[in-house]
C-alpha cells in the first residue's frame, strides 16, 4: 500500500518453504524462504518485520541484528523483561535500529491525543483508563500456554502503552492486579490498577474471552479525551467534540481489524532510518522494557508464568 519507491516487500520466510511460496505468490513478493535463517541473509532485505508468535520473537530478533538488519518486532517484543533487555543490548551494542511495533501509536488518532495533552487541553491529568478485550477463540495461540498466551501479552499490552503514554513513560510507584485464569494456565482476564507519581492513577480490564467497550480515555482538571478502539483508533473525542480519522481505504482483505493502518508504522521506520536513528522516539527502547516490566509485575501478581520465565 505504500509507494513502492519508499518500501518493497522484497522477501518472506516461513519455517517451512511452501508456505512461504504460497504467501509470496498471494501478495507479489519476489522471493520465499524456508527459514528465517535464509532472509537474514538476503542483501536486499534492509529491515526484517518479525510477525512469528511471543516466544519466537527473541531468536529471530538476534538472528536478523546478527545479520545486520534493522528489526521492527511484534509486540509483545519479548515474553519476559528479560528477553526485552536482550534484545535491545544486542540491538545497542551493534548500533542497529529496534522498535516494538506499538502499531497503536502512530495512528493520526493517537497523533492528536498526544497534541492534546500536550498542548493541556484536559488540565493537569487525574485518571486514564484504558480496556482491550476480544473473544479470541478463533485464535488457538490466544490460549496457549506453550506460546503465551493470555489476555496481557497479546491485548493489556495496548493498555499499558496507553496509560504509558498519557504518563510520559514514567514508571508506577504502586501495580495492584487481579485475574482469572484459563483453564489452559493463561491469564483470560486481568484488571490492573497504578498509581503514577503525582497521585495520578491509571487502570485497565484485558480479556481473551469477554468483548469489552474496548474505549481508553484520560480525564483532567479542564475535560476529558477519549478514543476508541484502544488498540486501533480511528476516532478522538475531546470534551465531546469528535473528530475521526478514517484508515486508508486499499480495499484488501486483513486479517484484523484497521490493518491498513500498519502502513502508518512502516512509514514511521523508513523515516527514523532515513535519519540515521537507531530507535523510535515514539517507541523507545527504554519504553519497551518499562511496559515489560510492568506487565511481568503484574503476571508475578496474579500468579502466571510462562515456559520462557524460567
Ligand atoms: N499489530 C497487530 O495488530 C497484531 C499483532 N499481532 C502480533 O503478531 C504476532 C503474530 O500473531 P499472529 O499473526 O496472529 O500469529 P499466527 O498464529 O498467525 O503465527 C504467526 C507465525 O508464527 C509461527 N508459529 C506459529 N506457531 C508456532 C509455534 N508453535 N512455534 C513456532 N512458531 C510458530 C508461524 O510461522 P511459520 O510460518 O514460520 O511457521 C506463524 O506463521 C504476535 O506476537 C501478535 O502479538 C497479531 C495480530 C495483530
Ligand atoms: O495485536 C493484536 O490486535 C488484535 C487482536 O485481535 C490480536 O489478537 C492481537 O495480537
Amino acid at each position: 500500500s505504500l509507494p513502492p519507491s519508499e518500501h518493497q516487500v522484497v522477501a518472506v520466510a516461513a519455517r517451512d518453504l511452501n508456505r512461504a511460496k504460497e504467501f509470496a505468490q498471494k501478495y507479489n513478493i519476489p522471493k520465499a524462504y524456508g527459514s528465517y535463517e535464509e532472509l537474514a541473509k538476503d542483501p536486499n532485505v534492509e529491515v526484517a518485520y518479525v510477525g512469528t508468535q511471543h516466544p519466537q520473537h527473541k531468536a529471530v530478533v538476534l538472528l536478523c541484528l546478527a545479520a545486520g538488519k534493522a528489526v521492527l518486532c511484534e509486540k509483545p517484543m519479548g515474553v519476559n523483561v528479560a528477553e526485552v533487555r536482550e534484545m535491545v543490548a544486542e540491538a545497542r551494542s551493534r548500533g542497529i535500529f529496534l522498535m516494538e511495533a506499538i502499531w497503536s501509536r502512530f495512528f493520526p488518532a493517537m497523533e492528536a491525543l498526544r497534541e492534546v495533552l500536550a498542548q493541556g487541553i484536559v488540565g493537569d491529568l487525574r485518571v486514564a483508563r484504558a480496556e482491550f478485550g476480544s473473544e479470541l477463540s478463533h485464535l488457538p495461540r490466544s490460549t496457549d500456554w506453550s506460546q503465551a498466551g493470555g489476555s496481557l501479552l497479546d491485548l493489556g499490552i495496548y493498555c499499558v502503552q496507553f496509560l504509558s503514554t498519557v504518563f510520559g513513560a514514567q514508571k508506577p510507584e504502586k501495580v495492584s492486579a487481579m485475574g482469572r485464569i484459563h483453564e489452559t494456565g493463561v491469564d483470560d482476564t486481568v484488571s490492573v490498577l497504578l498509581q503514577y507519581p503525582g497521585g495520578v492513577h491509571g487502570s485497565f480490564t484485558c480479556s481473551i474471552t469477554s468483548n469489552l467497550p474496548n474505549t481508553a480515555y484520560v480525564i483532567g482538571t479542564k475535560g476529558m479525551a477519549q478514543i476508541c478502539k484502544t488498540w486501533c483508533p480511528t476516532e478522538l473525542v475531546v470534551n465531546g467534540e469528535r473528530k475521526e480519522f478514517p484508515p486508508p481505504a486499499l480495499g484488501k482483505n486483513y486479517n484484523f481489524l484497521n490493518g491498513s493502518c500498519m502502513s502508518y508504522e512502516a512509514n514511521h521506520v523508513r523515516e527514523c532510518l532515513r535519519k540515521g536513528l537507531k530507535e523510535s522516539p515514539v517507541v523507545p527502547l527504554a519504553e519497551s522494557e518499562l511496559l515489560a516490566e510492568i506487565l511481568e509485575e503484574v503476571r508475578k501478581a496474579i500468579g502466571v508464568t510462562f515456559p520462557q520465565d524460567k
